[in-house]
């Protein structure tokens, strides 16, 4: 029997409202929540009243492994993923070779069980290679533990291959994750089409690229009854078509990225490819249509698509450089900064977009309280504390953020899985 004793924590009871708990773990299960507890235990931690809540879950991650260890391996980035407060994440299939056939998820889920310090499941690709129109065998990969379908990094070109792929994902039980994105509408652009384009001379990827697919497959999806889930979500277009098929009852749910929710092509001020990444950061408008989509539940939750890239891939202009940016070690702390700490959402609203939500859509079984009988599953956060982000205090190999410089609050002081200490400040 192992047990650890947290003293002294806050605990989200509603809105912004902490109470005051002392949290025994025995055996990796949450054993008593109360205000004076004083069990002899194998450790006691003095949290000195900073918030404890249950680990973050994120659904949208790049771990790179195999295939492109020099950018993360899968003992990076779960590092990463507990010092930003995550307990359980989703690894997207873009990888070498793809997750397509029931040997490669095997051999790659065997790599991210040995070496995952989080909870980690895997996605299996959609299509071979994540590109063709051979539709990959959904159920053997269901059965090998997939935990949804997706090409993240490409859309699906065809009709016929989306509903064929919806079908067997319906059949199957499992969500079927889409990148949106018409390769006929990017023209070669490497940020949203439109006047920052324009002004910094850089080829821009039409917005109807995205929402334009995206009401392609709510017709299907609707058809199919499949839960489709839409990752990082960009445009207002988007969130409105999102918002109309709910309304109809189709079993949609969306995710928004915290840099979509935070940053919008204005920021871009110079050719600096740490702002490149795919969607592209948009208009003030589609910003303030994200927001407003989470705020009302068209979106359900937030994921960050932690996408690292080598510096050399990252360096000079958006021309030529990979998209994508860091993010599971700041997303907390940015979103708690500018959309809780500024009063436009409350903490409980956060943790339902980063806990609650993603682990109900994907049929999860961590913890979504901090509650008797919930697998300790948790993090600390000081939230009173602030700092300026560096690139040299990230655990993943990616550095690529343009949050570099800004001021966050909320440390991640402990991260524990299954009453397992797996990262301590
Ligand atoms: N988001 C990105 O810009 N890049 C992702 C792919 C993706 O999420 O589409 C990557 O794998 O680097
Ligand atoms: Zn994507
Ligand atoms: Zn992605």
């Amino acid at each position: 029997m192992t047990s650890v004793l947290i003293k002294n924590t806050q605990i989200v009871v509603a809105d912004n409202d902490l109470m005051h708990q002392d949290v025994l773990v025995v055996d990796g299960v949450i054993k008593k929540v109360a205000n004076n507890i004083t069990e002899t235990t194998d450790r006691v931690i003095d949290a000195n009243g900073v918030l404890m809540t249950p680990g973050l879950v994120d659904v949208h991650v790049h771990f790179r492994e195999p295939g492109f260890a020099y950018k993360e391996t899968v003992a990076t980035g779960s590092r990463a993923a507990a010092r930003g407060g995550f307990t359980t994440v989703l690894a997207m299939p873009n990888l070498d070779p793809v997750p397509d056939t029931l040997a490669n998820f095997q051999m790659i889920k065997a790599n991210n069980d040995a070496n995952s310090l989080v909870h980690l499941y895997q996605y299996a690709a959609i299509s071979t290679d994540l590109t063709t129109e051979d539709v990959s065998d959904i159920k053997a990969l269901t059965d090998a533990g997939a935990v949804g379908f997706t090409n993240d990094g490409k859309g699906v070109q065809t009709a016929a291959t989306m509903l064929a792929a919806m079908k067997a994902a319906a059949k199957a039980q499992r969500p079927l994750v889409a990148h949106v994105e018409d390769n006929s509408l990017i023209n070669g652009g490497v940020m949203n089409l439109g006047k920052r384009a324009e002004e910094l001379n850089l080829p821009g990827m039409d917005p109807l690229g995205e929402s334009s697919q995206l009401a392609r497959d709510l017709v299907l999806a609707k058809a199919t009854g499949v839960h489709y889930h839409v990752a990082h979500i960009s445009t207002k277009e988007s969130v409105e078509l999102v918002r109309i098929a709910k309304a109809q009852g189709v079993n949609v749910t969306a995710e928004v990225s915290p840099h979509h929710l935070l940053l919008d092509e204005t920021d871009i001020t110079s050719d600096n490819a740490y702002f490149k990444m795919n969607p592209p950061l948009r208009t003030p408008a589609d910003r303030t249509a994200v927001i407003a989509g989470l705020l009302d539940g068209t979106i359900d939750m937030v994921a960050t698509d932690h996408a690292p890239h080598s510096l050399a891939e990252k360096e000079g202009s958006f021309i030529g450089a990979a998209f994508g940016i860091t993010g599971i070690e700041t997303s907390f702390q940015l979103l708690y900064t500018h959309l809780v700490k500024s009063g436009i959402a409350t903490l409980a609203q956060l943790l339902d977009w980063m806990v609650i939500q993603p682990q109900q859509a994907f049929g999860l079984t961590g913890a979504t309280a901090i509650k008797v009988g919930q697998p300790a599953d948790l993090a600390l956060f000081d939230i009173g504390h602030t700092h300026k982000i560096t690139a040299d205090e990230f655990a993943s190999k990616g550095v690529n953020t343009p949050f570099i410089g800004a001021t966050i609050y909320g440390q991640t002081l402990l991260t524990m899985i299954d009453g397992q200490i797996v990262y301590e400040a």
